[in-house]
Order: structure tokens, then sequence, then C-alpha cells
């Protein structure tokens, strides 16, 4: 169950960077560890993800999720083992990946259109590479259309909904045709339709064009149909699978050395009885009658 066996469902398009002709994964992590001073947060962490791989990592709050992807783009140096993504150590600005942080909607007075905040994904880092203006737009109007958003391009983007920006900043994540779409709580605060909308472009994404994605959320349920393993974090250790392997009662009663219930109804997955002090959402809630 922690093996690394890849369920891809689709390569379009051969990883980069291999310097022996042979197909490196996207994305290498072997043997990881990371701690902050005496506080371990996972360890042992070794997984490969292939071209147009949709990876889902779970875990209660504060198991590490956000500090994986930092590790994996370069911003946060392990304590042990190694990352690589497309055949080359993580590095910080590398154009192979593309991230959507963990944000909140932004104010309506910030002063850039959502063009601009696309662009940044272009030349916001210094070692990016060098375009001349009509190309840039070109690229970015591309992007905008790829999630369709074009029509907000000149648009302030605090006047966008929520539903919108995440449109415009899934493009600012693409638009250098990065090999591994990095999310972290994409779908926080969105409405049923917008997370449908979202996970879909996504998806298409990685079908047409086989972009990895590691997606980190609180609910499996709305990525669910396009999970292809799950990584799930939990006190310090962990479970890697497909969704039907992972979240089982055996599995996660394992896992948190504690009986634990998982639920599936109607296509949904929920979680029951998970330990005081950790998080019971992040593997799917109770979905009230307003969200419905
Ligand atoms: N630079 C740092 N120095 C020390 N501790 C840190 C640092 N960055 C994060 N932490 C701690 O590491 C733990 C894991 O943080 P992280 O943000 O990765 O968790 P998470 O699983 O993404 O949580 P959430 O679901 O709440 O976003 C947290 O307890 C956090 O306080």
């Amino acid at each position: 169950m922690t093996g690394d066996t890849a369920q891809a469902v689709t390569r379009t398009r051969a990883p980069r960077g291999a310097d022996d002709g042979t197909a490196a994964p996207v994305l290498r992590i072997r043997d990881a560890a990371l701690s902050y001073g005496a506080r371990r947060l996972w360890s042992g962490l070794s997984l490969d993800l292939e071209p147009g791989e949709f990876l889902t990592v779970l875990g209660a709050n504060g198991t590490g999720k956000t500090t994986l992807l930092r590790a994996v783009l370069g911003l946060q140096p392990l304590s042990e083992g190694t990352v690589s993504v497309d055949g080359r150590p993580a590095r910080r600005g590398s154009p192979a990946l593309g991230y959507v942080p963990q944000q909140r909607p932004l104010e309506a007075r910030t002063p850039l259109r959502a063009g601009d905040i696309v662009r940044q994904g272009l030349d916001g880092h210094r070692l990016g590479p060098w375009l001349p203006s009509r190309s840039l737009r070109r690229r970015v109007e591309q992007a905008l259309d790829e999630v369709g958003a074009l029509e907000y391009a000149d648009m302030p983007v605090g006047l966008l909904s929520g539903g919108e920006q995440q449109r415009v900043r899934i493009a600012q994540a693409l638009v250098s045709d990065p090999v591994l779409l990095l999310c972290d709580e994409l779908l926080l605060s969105l409405d049923l339709n917008s997370q449908r909308t979202i996970t879909w472009l996504i998806d298409q994404r990685r079908r047409e064009r086989g972009t990895a994605v590691m997606f980190v959320t609180h609910d499996i349920n709305p990525v669910l149909p396009y999970t292809d393993r799950v990584l799930y974090l939990a006190g310090g250790r962990f479970r890697i699978g497909t969704p039907d392997d992972v979240l089982t009662s055996a599995t996660l009663s394992e896992l948190y050395d504690a009986p634990v219930e998982v639920i599936r109804s109607g296509g949904r997955i929920l979680v029951a009885g998970v330990p005081e002090g950790e998080d019971a959402s992040h593997a799917g809630r109770p979905t009230t009658s307003e969200e419905e």
C-alpha cells in the first residue's frame, strides 16, 4: 500500500529531462523526511508521479501537506531524502511546476487585472524565459482561454467572484506549461457548481496535455472521480494507494491506531470516528442542505 505503483490515466506527453533516454517520472520522492526542530512531520516517504496522474493529498490540519508541496517547489529543504521534478533536483522557480497556493479571495481594490496575474506566471520569477510582450500577451490570453476566463483578461481581479479568481490563478499556474500542477485547498469557499467547473478544468488539462496533478484538500469528494491515488498523512505516518485501497475502515483504523469508519454513500465518502485532535473533515464530511 505504501508502494509507488502509478495509476496514470493518460500519458500524452513524454516527461522532459531524462538523461539516458528512459522516461523519468514527473515527480520522484525518495526516502523523504521533514522535521521542524524535534517535531517530525513525516518520514520514509517515497513516491513517483507519472504524466497525467492525479494524486490527492489528504490529512488533518498540521500534518504537513503544504510543507510537502513546498519541498517539491524547492522552497523547503528536506531533513532527509531527495525530491526531483522532471528528472532534476527540485528548485525554486522551476517552470516545470505550476502552483496554486492556499489563498483567500483577493480584495476588491487589488490593483491588478486578471491578465497581469496570469502574466506573473511567465515573468514573475527572474529565471523565467524572456519573451517579447506580444508573445507574452498571446500566451496569457491562451492560458485564460483554456480555463474559460478570457473575457476577464482586462478586469480588475478583485472584482471577480471567488470561482472566477480561482480560474485566473489556475491560468497563472498553467501558463508556463508545467509538467506538474500543485494545488493547495483550491476549492475552499467555492460553491458546488464552481467546485465542479474547477475540478473538470484541471482534469481536462491533465487528459489533454499530460500535466500531473498533486491536489491538497480536506474533502476528497469533489475530486474523487479524478483521483488515481491518495496520499493520506496522519500523525507522522502515511498511506499511498488508490482511493479504494486507502479509504477503507481497516486502513484508516490502522493508520490512526483507533477505530475509524469509512462510509460510502451515494458516491460520496464519509469518515467517522477520527480520534480527538484530528480533523474529521479531511476525507469527506456530511453535506448540509445549503451546500446541495
Ligand atoms: N517554517 C516552519 N517552522 C516551524 N514549523 C513550521 C514551519 N512551517 C510549518 N510549520 C508547522 O508544521 C506543521 C505542518 O504545517 P503545514 O502547513 O504543512 O500543514 P498542513 O497539513 O498543510 O495544514 P493545513 O491543513 O492546516 O493547511 C504545522 O504544525 C506548522 O505549524
